[in-house]
């Protein structure tokens, strides 16, 4: 046992520390938040989110089971507590896997690298021994800084970086005190394979392997559907993002899933599509240039209209199991962000983008919602969560043998 009281020590919009209960509260919070069923399916759909622990991964796994009744298995990577807590992802698992025990779906969350060989062979062994032998969906929403290539042994990094002229921003930091301040920083441009690495961490190459994989053991049930998590945003953000070196790989993601949607279609009569999502903040944007602004300005014209996570992938379930048709732009994607790119929308952030400074920041952004969704990506800032209380950090991972 090691219960304390978690004192919240950061740099910059990192914490060290998770608190298990404000994580556990979150989970509920989001669950309670999706909207019921439109109709039970007949019998639960077995699906596989990679990326179930965190953004919208986590989303895409809670909406899933509330909302789609699914069953199946969840795939992470996560630190277990030890000298400091284990990660937010770590408790947020073991609350979602709690949940989904005590509405009676079966749920085996597995914390390992995707990227590798071995866990594509465990999950292909626990879906022909505990589910059936069949898989529905897919849903893929890793966000790694690296990736280790199965047949080559080569590890890639993806960077975030402008392509062709260096990139300038204003981008909004804490001071130490905790005040806000809007900053210029200077990204300079791709050099050498900087695109090729990034492609091969965020595009589709993984994907693809993982639907191969599962495809060459006939683990695919009949019209199996496999969604991929895109993002284009704002022209604010374009330089550093759709135009940048990880835009390439969203554009490598979506072209990957024309390929396998054609593939899917000859070989179980399956679809393969991207989700194009709204800004969030998660652990993996707030990393992003600029992008810490952006959203805090959004917020500030959206207000509580800003579309939440779970929200946005109650309706690519929606759209998955077929409750709405598939909604595909001309590019073949479903548009989940049309709330954010309103053309109004993003007038009135560009606005206050361009007049943004130290001085005028807590006008033009909500700030005290970013400060607080950035805390509560650790389990802190959780309405209704007593910080003072000692919490038992010690927590385990969810037991997948029964
Ligand atoms: N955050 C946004 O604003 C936004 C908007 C639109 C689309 N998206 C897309 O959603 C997807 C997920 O991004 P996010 O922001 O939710 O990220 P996130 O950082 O919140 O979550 C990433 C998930 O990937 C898992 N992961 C990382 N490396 C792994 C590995 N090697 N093996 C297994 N799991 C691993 C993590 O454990 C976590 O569950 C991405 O494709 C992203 O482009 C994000």
């Amino acid at each position: 046992m090691t219960e304390r009281v978690i004192t919240p020590r950061n740099r910059g919009f990192l914490f060290l520390d998770s608190h298990p209960a404000g994580c556990a509260r979150l989970v509920e919070d989001m669950w309670r938040a999706v909207p019921p069923p439109v109709a039970a399916p007949d019998r639960a759909p077995v699906a596989l989110v990679i990326g179930s622990s965190a953004g919208y991964g986590l989303a895409a796994t809670i909406a899933g089971l509330a909302r789609a009744g699914i069953r199946g298995i969840g795939v992470c990577f996560e630190k277990a507590p030890g000298r400091l807590t284990g990660t937010a992802g770590w408790y947020r698992t073991a609350a979602t896997a709690e949940l989904a025990r005590s509405q009676g779906r079966e749920m085996v969350f597995l914390n390992g690298d995707a990227f590798s060989d071995a866990m594509k062979e465990q999950v292909s062994e626990l879906i022909r021994h505990r589910f059936g032998g069949r898989l529905d969906y897919l849903i893929y929403s890793v966000a790694a800084p690296r990736r280790t290539d199965p047949d080559t042994g080569a590890t890639y990094a993806s960077v975030l970086k402008p392509v062709g002229e260096a990139y300038r921003t204003k981008t909004l930091v804490f001071a130490d005190g905790g005040a806000p301040e809007v900053k210029e920083v200077e990204t300079q441009p791709a050099e050498g394979d900087d695109i090729d690495q990034t492609v091969a961490v965020m595009g589709g190459s993984d994907w693809e392997r993982w639907i191969d994989h599962l495809a060459d053991r006939e683990l695919l049930a009949a019209g199996f559907t496999t969604a991929a998590l895109s993002y284009i945003g704002s022209s604010l953000t374009a330089a550093i993002y759709r135009q940048g070196t990880i835009g390439a790989a969203k554009a490598h993601l979506e072209q990957t899933a024309r390929i396998l949607d054609e593939r899917l279609a000859k070989l179980v009569g399956g679809r393969a599509v991207t989700f194009v999502n709204g800004a969030a903040v998660t652990q993996s944007s707030t990393a992003i240039p600029g992008i810490a602004l952006y959203v805090g300005l959004l917020r500030g014209v959206l207000g509580d209209t800003m579309m939440p996570p779970v929200a946005q992938l109650s309706e690519l379930w929606d759209q998955l199991t077929g409750a709405r048709p598939l909604d595909l732009d001309e590019d073949g994607r479903v548009r989940l962000d049309t709330w954010e790119l309103d053309p109004g929308v993003q007038a009135a952030v560009a606005e206050r983008w361009n007049t943004a400074t130290t001085d005028t920041i807590t006008e033009l952004a909500d700030l005290d919602w970013f400060h607080a969704e950035v805390r509560r990506l650790y389990g802190l800032a959780v309405p209704g969560v007593d910080y003072t209380a000692p919490v038992e950090t010690d927590v385990p991972w969810p037991d997948s043998t029964s």
